[in-house]
């Protein structure tokens, strides 16, 4: 008896700014699949928090939150995705200062991440899925094919995100990033749901020393892709 033909997943998961979500498009280009950027989800739950003003203590409204989300993913041409939430185009207010503290502390409570599972799994989808995550390989996507761990060193991604926030006009201090982002990796490591690790069998990238070309090739080259 043949058995059903299972839908493939790549997931690449890592600490803030490890440059997953960069990766993760490019791949999701160049192999024709789908992209989840899962923690736009949690940032969009974050953002759906502040604007209609609910209790983060209030664990149950919060996870209704994330169930309620009425979300839009908009591919482009160029491989970006535009995110409307309620129709509404959210975009920079997703990567605002503001919603990122408020998504972290939302990822860290169970009945959110609960709530937002289901949805996440939705985007398994043919021909395939590339997910970018903390969680993808080791609680969302674990029957996955193909696991990668993406990291670099606080003190790069410090630097990366600087140089992307001052190319975008906003001023950034990098000491302030640093201590951001080691604060925030020491959160997202020891909380007791879903911590940051690489799942069991994953290919572990340091990209510190890497170009974003160096690093899609060793992920094309770990799946057995090669570009005509
Ligand atoms: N190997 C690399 N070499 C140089 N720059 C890189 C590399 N990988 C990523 N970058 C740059 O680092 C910045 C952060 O990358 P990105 O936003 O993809 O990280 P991320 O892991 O998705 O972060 P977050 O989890 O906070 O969303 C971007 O400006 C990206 O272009
Ligand atoms: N699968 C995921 C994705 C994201 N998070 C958390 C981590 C961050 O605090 C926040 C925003 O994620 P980012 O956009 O920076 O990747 O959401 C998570 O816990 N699990």
């Amino acid at each position: 008896m043949s058995e059903t033909p299972t839908i493939p997943v790549v997931t690449v998961d890592g600490p803030s700014g490890s440059g997953k979500g960069t990766i993760s498009q490019i791949l999701a280009t160049k192999l024709g699949y789908h992209l989840l950027d899962s923690g736009a989800l949690y940032r969009l739950t974050a953002l759906a928090v502040i604007k209609n003003d609910i209790d983060i203590n209030q664990v149950d409204k919060v996870a209704q939150a994330a169930l309620d989300l009425d979300v839009v993913f908009d591919p482009q041409p160029d491989g970006e995705q535009k995110v409307l939430l309620n129709g509404e185009d959210v975009g920079v207010q997703l990567r605002l200062d503001e919603t990122s503290a408020m998504a972290s502390q939302v990822a860290a409570i169970p009945e959110v991440r609960e709530a937002l599972l289901i949805r996440q799994k939705q985007f398994r989808q043919k021909p395939g899925l590339v997910a970018d995550g903390r969680d993808m390989g080791t609680v969302v996507f674990p029957d996955a094919e193909h696991k990668v761990f993406l990291t670099a060193s606080p003190e790069i991604r410090a630097e990366r995100r600087h140089k992307q926030l001052i190319e975008k006009g906003v001023d950034a201090n990098i000491s302030h990033l640093l201590k951001s982002i080691i604060d925030r990796d020491e959160r997202d490591r020891t909380r007791t749901v879903a911590p940051l690790v690489p799942a069991e069998g994953a290919f572990v990238i340091d990209s510190s020393d890497l170009t974003i070309d160096e690093v899609v090739q060793q992920i094309l080259d770990f799946i057995g892709f090669s570009e005509q």
